[in-house]
C-alpha cells in the first residue's frame, strides 16, 4: 500500500513552496484537534509546525496521533524547508537530503567540552532516514546528502560554524526543526526524511543576504522531482 506522507514545514512560505510543486490538484484544508491546520494536496498532507524543534515536535506529534486515531495513519514524515549550508560543501541554492538528522546542541557543556545526551545515558541525538529512499531522492534530483543539524540558535559566527563542523564532520546544513519532527516520527514508529534548500551560508550573521526566494524556488523544483519517488515508495524496501 502507498504510504500517506506528512510534510512538516516551519512557516507557510515553505509550505507554499512545497505545494507549488504539485500541479495536479487543488489543496483542501482540514482542522485537527488543537487548531492544527492541515493542507491536503496531491496525496501529501502539509503541516506548518512553527520554528524550532519544540514546536515542530509537538505539532508533528499531534498530527500523527490524530491521524492514527482516525484510522488513517501516515507511513512517512518529511521535515522540509530552507536552511543554512556549511560553505563550501552546501552552497546557497543547493538542496540537501539528510542521511542523518542530528541535534547539534542536545547535551551538556563540561570542562572537557560538549557531551551529547547519549553519552550521559539518555535518549538519542541522531535519527537516520531510510538509506534506500535517500539514495533514490539524490539520484532523481542531484541533491547533496549528508548530516543536517538541528539547532535552537541560528549560527551567527565563523567560530561557531567551525566548531559545529569539527563536532559533526559530515554536516552539510543546519536548520531548526528536523530533530523535533524526527522525534515525533520515531515515537509513532515512522520513518523520517529531512530536505533543506540552502538560503544562506552557516557563519557570520547577515540576515539581509539570505536568498530566501532562491531557496524556496529550489525547494519547489526539488519537490517536483521527489514527489513521484515519495508517492510510490514502499516502506518494506527499508
Ligand atoms: O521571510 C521570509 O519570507 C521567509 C520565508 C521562508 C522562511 C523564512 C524563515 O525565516 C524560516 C526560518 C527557518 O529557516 C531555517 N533556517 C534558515 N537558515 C538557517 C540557518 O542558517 N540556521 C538555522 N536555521 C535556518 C530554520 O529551520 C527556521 O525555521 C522566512
Amino acid at each position: 500500500m502507498i504510504p500517506r506522507v506528512l510534510v512538516a514545514t516551519a512557516v507557510p512560505a515553505e509550505q507554499d513552496a512545497v505545494a507549488r510543486s504539485f500541479t495536479a490538484d487543488e489543496p483542501r484544508g482540514t482542522r485537527l484537534a488543537g487548531g492544527v491546520a492541515l493542507r491536503r494536496s496531491a496525496g501529501f498532507d502539509l503541516l506548518v509546525v512553527g520554528v524550532g524543534p519544540g514546536s515542530a515536535g509537538a505539532r508533528t506529534g499531534a498530527a500523527l496521533t490524530a491521524a492514527a486515531l482516525a484510522g488513517e495513519p501516515y507511513g512517512l514524515v518529511v521535515s522540509a524547508g530552507i536552511g543554512g549550508g556549511f560553505p563550501p560543501h552546501a552552497p546557497v541554492g543547493s538542496l540537501v537530503v539528510a542521511d542523518a538528522i542530528t541535534a547539534a546542541d542536545l547535551g551538556a557543556e563540561t570542562a572537557d567540552g560538549f557531551v551529547p545526551v547519549t553519552e550521559l545515558g539518555f535518549g538519542t541525538v541522531t535519527h537516520r532516514p531510510p538509506e534506500t529512499l535517500v539514495r533514490e531522492l539524490t539520484a532523481v534530483s542531484g541533491a547533496l546528502s549528508g548530516t543536517v543539524l538541528t539547532v535552537s540558535t541560528v549560527t551567527g559566527t565563523a567560530e561557531r560554524a567551525a566548531l559545529l563542523r569539527a563536532r559533526h564532520p559530515h554536516a552539510l546544513a543546519e536548520a531548526m526543526e528536523g530533530f523535533g519532527v524526527a522525534e515525533a516520527a520515531a515515537a509513532a514508529g515512522l520513518p523520517v526524511l529531512e530536505i533543506r534548500a540552502v538560503s544562506n551560508p552557516v557563519g557570520p550573521r547577515d540576515r539581509a543576504a539570505w536568498r530566501i526566494a532562491d531557496a524556496l524556488a529550489a525547494l519547489t523544483e526539488g519537490f517536483g522531482k521527489f514527489a513521484p519517488v515519495l508517492g510510490s515508495w514502499n516502506p518494506y524496501d527499508l
